[in-house]
């Protein structure tokens, strides 16, 4: 393995812990995401759009899985456009992928240690942090339980359990709140709530009342662009009795997307 210089690990200060302009990145030959800005700070941010919108393809692109086709990309201070050294950028996220995988024969405990030590976590620490990620999603009685042995919601534990392991300052959640038991959801806003203290979270979801319980701030896409960025409340504010929806908040999504439609076919 490469030493790491000192300029990988040096800390900066950036007022942004993501910041994309006009950003573009291709889902197979695809441009999902076209055009994108979007400056985010620590906080906890909700990422809502349609399905197609190109959130999951945004998430890949923000986790360095995929590079980005064009315009500008900043992590952590770091600039990402396919050249520069993403070493220290990675040892800083957070990642639930929408599908992630695991050897099925991994005990929990195993899974997310492994994480631990792909994210070059400094040995000595990793045994206690892998602990506290498995006991801050609820599994401490699955932390010995073979991975092919969970439930669906479980297993999406584990998958957030890895994502914070290494006290990430970018984490990044692809639909963290499928399968969870309406129990472990009213848990799981706690600890995005807790999370977004000091760290910069973008959760993507479907669930409209789990970004207006646990987030201060919400990304609306569509079509690969920005289309609204504002608080809960405000969102809330956007609908009337007229809008498709079970609450203010998803009526409010409903009459933004619709007037962002109209006004793409004017
Ligand atoms: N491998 C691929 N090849 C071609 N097109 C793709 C590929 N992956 C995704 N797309 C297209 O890119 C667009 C954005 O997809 P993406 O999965 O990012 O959307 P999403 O907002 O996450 O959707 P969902 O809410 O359904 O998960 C969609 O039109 C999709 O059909």
């Amino acid at each position: 393995m490469r030493a790491v210089s000192a300029v990988e690990t040096t800390t900066t200060t950036h007022p942004w812990a993501i910041h994309a302009e006009g950003l573009q990145v291709r889902a197979g030959r695809h441009l999902a995401v076209n055009g994108l800005d979007l400056a985010l700070p620590t906080g906890v941010h909700g990422l809502l759009g349609p399905n197609g919108a190109g959130k999951t393809t945004l998430m890949r692109a923000l986790a360095t899985v995929v590079s980005p086709a064009g315009g500008r990309l900043t992590l952590l201070g770091h600039p990402v456009d396919g050249r520069s050294e993403l070493r220290a950028v990675r040892r800083s996220l957070g990642y639930l992928p929408q599908h992630f995988g695991y050897y099925p024969r991994f005990t929990v405990r195993e899974f997310v240690g492994y994480l631990a030590w792909l994210k070059e976590m400094p040995r000595a620490g990793v045994a206690a942090a892998v602990q506290r990620a498995i006991d801050r999603v609820g599994l401490t009685s699955k932390a010995d339980a073979r991975m092919k042995t969970l439930s669906g919601g479980m297993l999406r534990r584990a998958g957030i359990a890895q994502a914070i392991v290494n006290d990430p300052r970018l984490l990044l959640l692809d639909e963290p709140t499928v399968g969870l038991d309406p129990e472990q959801r009213l848990d799981f806003r706690e600890l995005l709530r807790d999370l977004g203290t000091d760290t910069c979270v973008l959760v993507s979801t479907h669930l409209v009342e789990d970004v207006v319980a646990a987030c201060t701030d919400v990304v609306l896409v569509n079509e690969g662009r920005l289309v609204w960025r504002g608080t809960p409340e405000v969102l809330a504010a956007q609908g009337d009795a007229g809008h498709a929806g079970d609450s203010p908040a998803e009526r409010g999504y409903s009459a933004l997307l619709r007037q962002h439609r109209a006004e793409a076919t004017r």
